[in-house]
């Protein structure tokens, strides 16, 4: 039925055509109302996508991913990739190849620039030995050692290196500009709680950061994008048989060793596949990505959508209230000290925090203050998540992570009882020294947590594809049975 407005309707009066309008204003006329039309359906739609999106959102398990700088969220976040979002995971690969070919020009210039000091006599901008590395809530800290410093034996072989591997300082400084450098900030807090910040203590080659990875691993490859990773590629070719006489050379591992060089986690991975990943032919793995290194700054959100499982059952699909799919929606931040604060507006709802924290650091010191043991960062940090009457609710699982590296640590004979006094005399092996841990861990989560709290520690590492994809599938089945649980559903 056709529409007849009411007498004297200030809106038909309005928007009634003149009296005298002639064709060419008239097609304008209906051009314009056209164009205002298809502007208000697109606004509708844009609302429409919005409220879809809060519903999702509010039905989505919201899970975060917690831990120090370095303690193995991102490549977690990887494993999730892998196992339940392969497209998305398979759409970032050739974005990696960069990043990967950037830990490798990274870890040989740190190395250039400890020989550089070492033959220049330079002293070390900070002995680390002289600084007191054990973990203080564990124990009281002991008096500092020292260590001695014989000179090394340089040759004009290293000379002749450093020249032929000059251009990679060049490459670098190109990567970084191509990467997108962040900034970098100056202050940091120890927990996201804490109201008062102090000035970072950056030691020498901080870590690099990228502004953003999305861009990076989801470039538009132009010509001269694909030109420019072209002469990175050919740049370390040519770069190769140099690059694996520096890393193989005893006296530059010596200097490495000396000087306590920050090198990324996995340089010893990349340098000792130089011949496979410094060629023309090079194909990025899923390996390689998980070991690349880049620090996170922000925060990333990745979804996760699992299809078929355990939860296709009535039940479950009631808590899920007519959602086709489970989803989680995963939140991985930045865990320097310096990033710490950008945590907080993330703690609001989260369903389930999974913190990491890297076994094999009980004798280092955070990269961005070196007056605490890393191990010692982790308990504290532990310590206010526990607490936090915000999370109480939160289901909270832990991953003790990077256990092949305390097990290559502890082999090479460093004793935890040099750093931790209280572990005492118990024997300095993989699995007391875990267990030792994880009891720790589990002390402070039933003795801060407000509400009881059932505990999850997992021994992980996060490198290994096969055996986190196990952890991560009961994680899984976990927070399924936990969320059931809370519905009073089980
Ligand atoms: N060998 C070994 N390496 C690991 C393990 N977990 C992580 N790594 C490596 O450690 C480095 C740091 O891991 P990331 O996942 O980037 O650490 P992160 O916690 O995200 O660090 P931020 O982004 O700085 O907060 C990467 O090079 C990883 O490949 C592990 O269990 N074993
Ligand atoms: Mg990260």
């Amino acid at each position: 039925m056709a529409f007849i407005p009411p007498p004297n309707d200030p809106f038909f009066e309005l928007m009634r055509p003149p009296p005298n309008e002639t064709p060419a204003q008239m097609t304008a006329r209906l051009e314009r109302e056209r164009e205002a039309q298809r502007i208000n359906d697109s606004i509708e739609e844009d609302i429409r996508n919005h409220r879809a999106r809060l519903k999702r959102e509010k039905a989505a398990v919201k899970v975060l991913l917690l831990g120090q700088a370095e303690s193995g969220k991102s490549t977690t976040l990887k494993n999730f990739l892998i196992k339940w979002a392969p497209e998305a995971w398979a759409r970032e690969r050739d974005g990696w190849r960069l990043i990967i070919h950037f830990n490798i020009v990274r870890a040989i210039v740190a190395i250039l620039r400890v020989v550089e000091a070492e033959l220049g006599g330079d002293e070390p901008l900070e002995d680390d030995d002289k600084l007191d590395g054990r973990a203080s809530i564990l124990s009281p800290p002991a008096s500092p050692s020292s260590s001695s410093r014989a000179p090394l034996t340089f040759t004009d072989r290293h000379q002749l290196l450093m020249i032929r591997l000059a251009p990679l300082r060049g490459l670098e400084a190109d990567l970084k500009r191509r990467l997108g450098q962040s900034e970098t900030p100056t202050s940091m807090v120890a927990s996201p709680f804490d109201t008062h910040a102090t000035p970072t203590r950056q030691r020498f080659n901080p870590e690099f950061s990228v502004r953003n990875l999305d861009d990076v691993l989801s470039p538009t490859w132009t010509s001269a994008a694909r030109a420019e990773i072209a002469s990175v590629t050919d740049t370390l070719a040519n770069c190769r048989e140099d690059m694996k006489a520096l890393w193989a050379d005893p006296v530059v591992q010596q200097a490495v060793k000396r000087r306590k060089t920050h090198l990324p986690e996995s340089h010893r991975y990349f340098l000792d596949s130089l011949d496979r990943i410094a060629c023309r032919t090079y194909s990025v793995t899923d390996n390689d990505i998980l070991r690349a290194r880049l620090r996170t700054t922000g925060v990333r959100e990745h979804r996760i959508v699992f299809n078929n499982g355990p939860w296709e059952t009535t039940q479950v699909s009631q808590i899920r209230s007519g959602q086709p799919a489970w989803e989680w929606c995963i939140y991985d931040v930045g865990g320097c000290r310096t990033q710490r604060t950008a945590w907080l507006p993330f703690f609001e709802n989260t369903n389930v925090i999974i913190f990491l924290c890297p076994m094999n650091v009980f004798d280092e010191r955070l990269q961005e203050d070196s007056r605490v043991n890393r191990l010692e960062d982790s308990f504290l940090l532990w310590q206010s998540i526990c607490s936090t009457k915000l999370l109480a609710r939160t289901q909270l699982i832990m991953f003790l992570n990077k256990t092949d590296l305390l097990k290559r640590k502890l082999k090479r004979g460093v004793q935890v009882k040099q750093y931790l006094p209280s572990y005492g005399n118990r024997p300095n092996e993989v699995g007391h020294v875990s267990k030792y841990f994880k009891d720790k861990f589990k002390e402070i989560l039933h003795q801060q947590s407000p509400l009881p709290r059932t505990h999850y520690i997992y021994f992980t590492t996060v490198t290994d594809t096969t055996s986190t994809a196990k952890t991560l599938e009961s994680i899984r089945d976990g927070v399924l049975r936990e969320n059931l649980k809370s519905s009073q559903l089980i």
